[in-house]
């Protein structure tokens, strides 16, 4: 028979830190008390051990991890706006990193104007009789026009130099409109055609420009022409209308309006400038961003986006971001464009086709999806200006407003339409309708991007 002793005697008292604290147990036995005191030890022991381990891996994952991880995907060579939207993280997070490299932008800058130029000087030259499909072929070029041509023919040479600076051959890896000769396919420009300088991916590119500043004598000595006597031309404006081009909505080409500025000898590339100097980017590139303010990003890691590039059909992941925390996808609403490399594809539907493979990727069947539909201010003017989109997009009814507000409701309900018929698990998406040239706006949905991926770091830390 166990001792028939029940209540403990009341001089005798708990060691302190005895967990959990004794239950008054009155009519416990000594042997019951040891049995479940041992049990509580052991419980405890069994308690600590985890914390302990969580406590570790908690530390380990905060030691390695990256503030971010981020898929940056987005079709190749559209001009969908990916290195823009990665200028604005660089903008946001790293800002002084950012002005110390906006000097790198300045060749490009120029580049990008020069091209502008040579593109129109192309456009008014007379065109070789063969091959030419320019309307200006027969008709002879006035006299004030032909001088023109004349007096600014150094800036070709000013291109190559350029060129060279920049991607490190003489000619650009794409021909585009501005530089081809007059019998070249792409003698008529359109924008969705237009293929630009490219640079390899990597930051070699900018390497190349960081220690030698560039003398930009022969382009300052040539800035009132450009300003005054070929861009403000009524004659030159009048047949770019006539050919149905529009530069403004190029913003590489809206440096027409800044000649005198850009040109200046102590010309220092504003941060406007910089997210619209346009340089076309090859192959699959890995951004790290180190955050300069530890409060921004609530541990001051590195974020790391990756732009993995692809294709229209296919888009490599590779294993080693697969575990990626977020992806996000920019494009732009070039409703009224054709693929550059398919003229029967339409852009929106192509972006919307690139959304729906996005979506129901089982590989990306646990991330956050994030979708940035850029260039609203463009879709804003083409509206604006009376394109009509129910001609481009036929399943919106004709009877419906031509307006901004309305149409990107639309869009945006297009898209959350798509991500929830073909996401194979139930998860949230953050659409934004975005102008990627507009810093501030920008910024704001930086913010809304990094609450979402801070939040998920944190619960995925155990923190929260
Ligand atoms: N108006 C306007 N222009 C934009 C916007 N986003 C980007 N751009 C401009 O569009 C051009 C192309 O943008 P990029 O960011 O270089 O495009 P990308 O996707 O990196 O292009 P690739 O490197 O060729 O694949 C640049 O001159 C940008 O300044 C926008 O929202 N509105
Ligand atoms: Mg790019």
């Amino acid at each position: 028979m166990p001792s028939a002793t029940r209540s403990l005697p009341p001089s005798r008292k708990e060691p302190e830190d005895t967990w959990p604290p004794p239950l008054e147990l009155s009519d416990e036995t000594l042997e019951e008390r040891e049995l479940r005191l041992e049990k509580e030890r052991e419980a405890k022991r069994v308690s600590d051990a985890i914390d302990l381990a969580l406590n570790t891996e908690r530390e380990a994952l905060k030691k390695n991890a990256h503030g971010a991880k981020i898929l940056l995907l987005g079709a190749i060579h559209c001009a969908c706006s990916k290195s823009t939207v990665l200028k604005n993280f660089m903008l946001k997070f790293s800002p002084t990193t950012f002005h110390a490299e906006a000097e790198i932008w300045r060749p490009v800058i120029h580049l990008n104007l020069v091209r502008s130029v040579n593109f129109i000087l192309n456009l008014l030259s007379p065109r070789s009789a063969s091959g030419s499909t320019s309307p200006t072929a027969n008709s002879p070029l006035d006299d004030t026009l032909r001088r023109l041509c004349f007096s600014l023919a150094p800036l070709k040479s000013v291109e190559m130099s350029l060129t060279k600076r920049i991607s490190g051959s003489a000619s650009p890896v794409v021909l585009d409109s501005s530089t081809t000769s007059a019998d070249s396919p792409y003698a008529h420009y359109h924008p969705a055609k237009a293929s630009e300088i490219s640079v390899r991916s990597g930051a070699g590119w900018k390497g190349l420009l960081k220690f030698r500043r560039h003398s930009n004598a022969s382009l300052r000595a040539h800035a009132q022409t450009i300003s005054l006597r070929l861009w403000r031309n009524p004659d030159v404006q009048e047949k770019l209308r006539e050919e149905d081009i529009s530069l403004k909505n190029q913003p590489a080409c809206t440096f027409l309006e800044d000649v005198a500025r850009i040109t200046q000898e102590d010309y220092f590339p504003s941060p406007d400038d910089v997210l619209r100097a346009r340089v076309s980017t090859i192959g699959p590139e890995e951004h790290r961003i180190p955050m300069e303010s530890s409060l921004e990003n609530g541990n001051g890691k590195d974020w790391i986006i990756y732009d993995v590039g692809g294709d229209r059909s296919q888009r490599g992941l590779s294993s080693n971001i697969l575990d990626s925390l977020s992806a996000l996808l920019t494009d732009s609403i070039a409703f009224n464009q054709a693929l550059a490399e398919d003229e029967t594809v339409n852009r929106l539907a192509d972006s919307m086709k690139l959304w729906r493979m996005i979506c129901s990727n089982p590989l990306l069947a646990s991330v956050d999806l994030i979708l940035l539909l850029n260039k609203i201010d463009i879709l804003d003017a083409q509206l604006k200006a009376g394109v009509q989109f129910s001609n481009y997009v036929t399943s919106y009814k004709k009877d419906l407003p031509n307006e901004t507000a309305a149409v990107s409701r639309y869009l945006l309900e297009m898209f959350t339409s798509l991500h929830k018929q073909h996401s194979t698990k139930k998860r949230k998406m953050h659409p934004h309708l975005t102008c990627a040239i507009d810093t501030k706006a920008t910024a704001t949905v930086i913010t809304h991007i990094q609450e979402l991926i801070l939040i998920k770091i944190l619960s995925e830390t155990s923190i929260l």
